[in-house]
């Protein structure tokens, strides 16, 4: 494992994701599929789980992480190099866009002096659990258990020892040798070899066209840019369906029980991706994004779910890997998510919010899209004022949140300004806009404190929630309402840690808080994004946008965030890179550019 989350490092292929650390080792790949089980989990464990490390090996000399890495200009394809005692290499891994079977790709070359590298690969099927049969078959080595087969094409020789395959050579400047890993399902012939640095070529060359469609061009622009290109990584291609984040179980709490797995689509964080997407040019995206939502939730609201497999697919039942110790002892080790079950309000409002949008901003016109519209307002209409579980997934008991109902307002406003655009005499209207009204009333008047002037976390809660923020952003009140300042003053002053970044909700410790967990969690980088946004609007643009530089900073030095960051330890926590995180990004960027907030 190569220390810090920070430290890894995004390669993908749109239809899988692997992460490398700075000492050169691929510490998780799941194969063929995000949500597939992992040949690499190293990660969530130690070496004996599985990895694939390439990096100098000196005899005497300790191996140091990679001295520089960096992507190579705006693409998903990595550059790490070490500068050594016996002259300098430089290691470039990426994944080819999916056009067959899932593939790494590590080109070694040498920039100065000669340079001893040593590969090492340790294939573990089933997230660590399995040790594979390794052979060697016509030049080529593979592994194979149960539906699992990975092949390495090397440059170099191989030889197996201590159930691991190595390969070693020493580099001069100007040499290069590729070594490529291909996944394939066991029952198939062994894929076909490819030209690696043809591979190279052609993966800069869509890197570059894609990046190229972004019409963002304000101060921010690489920021802007890395995290679309992170968003697109997180994009499973064939379905349009977007993963949260590629990893499971990457603690919130590091040693602590808040492992998740999130290898899989939210409606609400692909909602606001989608958005996000749109904003910038990214209409192809969209589209494929409405498309894989009307799929998979096809058939009775009633059965709607809060996430799905990239597919659509609706059992994610969670499990526990025991074998798997977890990244720092964080434990357990999780796959699938049981929130699941969950009913989540809040989401109507994201996916309405999302086809709203994507309507304003002229994609096709889909009858499906205005027809799930309107089915998913009925369901509202009978459902909206349950306790649910919330944006948060809490895991204790349901409550009335207050975010949940505003969300279920902005389902019901978007949908009333549909029909009104329209100039439809639709019968629903009157009995929708009277809704729209009964619930902004119920909010008023059940979430909100007068006497400290602020809404609150839910009916009759003392406590506040850092997703009250969105009440203005998304029109529930205007900015300048006395109740939204109050609001957002409060949340800065009881919700804030070190450095201006705010907890989502307060935690208590050792105890089971209001999300039925033990533990604390780090300041929730989303949040803090909105609290940036909310300061702008209130015309407080200057801390606003000194609030973004310093969430920016938080970016490891590839761009990338996780979920969380701990103000205590210093270190980003929570899965990574988390989609959750960089649309706030991009979203925050776009809106400080707007107001002109350029420092
Ligand atoms: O903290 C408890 C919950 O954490 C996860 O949910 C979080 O991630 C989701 C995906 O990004 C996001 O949509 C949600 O708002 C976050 O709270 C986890 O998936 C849940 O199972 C868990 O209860």
């Amino acid at each position: 494992m190569a220390g810090r989350i920070e430290d890894y490092a995004l390669i993908g292929d749109m239809q899988t994701a692997a992460l490398v650390g700075r000492d050169g080792s691929v510490d998780w790949f799941c194969a063929p599929r995000f949500d597939s089980p992992a040949v690499f989990a190293g990660l969530l464990g130690t070496d004996e789980h599985g990895f694939w490390r390439i990096a100098p090996k000196i005899p005497g000399v300790p191996t140091e992480p990679a001295t520089r890495r960096r992507y190579r200009g705006d693409s998903l394809i990595l550059e790490q190099e070490w500068d050594t005692p016996l002259g300098s290499v430089r290691v470039t891994d990426f994944m080819p866009p999916r056009t067959g079977v899932p593939r790494i790709v590590r080109v070694v070359e040498g920039l100065s002096g000669r340079v001893p590298m040593l590969s090492a690969l340790r294939m573990r099927f089933s997230y660590g659990r399995v040790i594979p049969w390794v052979h060697s078959r016509e030049g080529r080595t593979g592994a194979v258990a149960g539906p699992d087969s990975v092949w390495l094409d090397s440059d170099a020789a191989t030889h197996g020892h201590h159930k691991t395959t190595f390969s070693d050579c020493t580099v001069s400047a100007g040499e290069r040798l590729t070594l490529v890993l291909s996944w394939q399902a066991s029952h198939l012939d062994p894929p076909a070899r490819i030209d690696a640095m043809e591979s190279l070529r052609t993966t800069e060359a869509f890197w570059e066209d894609w990046v190229a469609q972004c019409t963002y061009r304000g101060p921010w622009r690489d920021a802007v840019v890395r995290s679309l290109i992170t968003l697109k990584a997180l994009t499973y291609e064939p379905t349009g369906g977007i993963v949260a984040a590629p990893t499971t179980s990457l603690p919130e709490d590091i040693g602590g029980v808040r492992n998740w797995d999130y290898r899989y689509t939210w409606l609400r964080d692909a909602a606001i991706t989608l958005s996000s997407l749109l904003r910038t040019g990214y209409r192809d995206e969209a589209e494929a994004w409405r498309a894989w939502l009307l799929r998979a939730v096809a058939g009775d609201p009633e059965n709607l779910q809060i996430m799905y497999g990239v597919a659509g697919e609706r059992e994610l039942g969670e499990a526990e890997l025991s074998w798997l110790p977890g990244f720092e002892n964080s434990s357990p080790v999780r796959v699938g998510n049981g929130a699941v079950d969950q009913l989540q309000l809040d989401v109507y409002g994201e996916v309405i919010e999302a086809l709203h949008l994507g309507h304003m901003s002229g994609l096709a016109r889909n009858d499906y899209a205005q027809l799930l519209q309107l089915k998913l307002i009925e369901y509202l209409e009978k459902h909206w004022n349950e306790p649910d579980e919330g944006i948060w997934e809490v895991r204790g008991p349901r409550r009335h949140f207050v975010h949940s109902k505003v969300m279920a307002w902005v389902a019901v406003d978007r949908t009333v300004r549909l029909i009104e655009s329209q100039g439809s005499t639709e019968a629903k209207l009157t009995r929708w806009r009277q809704l729209r009204d009964d619930i902004h009333r119920d909010v008023c008047e059940k979430g909100y404190d007068p006497e400290r002037n602020t809404f609150t976390q839910s009916y009759g809660s003392q406590e506040l929630d850092a997703s009250l923020l969105l009440i203005p952003q998304v029109g529930f009140l205007p900015p300048d309402d006395k109740r939204v300042i109050g609001t957002i003053e409060a949340i800065q002053r009881e919700l804030t840690v070190e450095g201006g970044f705010l907890l989502r909700y307060p935690t208590v410790g050792e105890d089971s808080g209001l999300d039925g967990l033990p533990g604390d969690e780090g300041a929730f980088l989303a949040c803090s994004f909105w609290l940036a946004d909310d300061l702008a609007m209130i015309g407080r643009v200057e801390e606003a946008r000194q609030l973004f530089e310093r969430l920016l900073a938080l970016r490891n030095d590839l761009g990338l965030l996780a979920e969380e960051w701990d103000p205590r330890l210093q270190r980003q926590v929570g899965n990574f890179p988390q989609a959750f995180s960089h649309v706030p990004l991009i979203d925050t960027a776009l809106r400080l550019t707007a107001c002109g907030a350029y420092g």
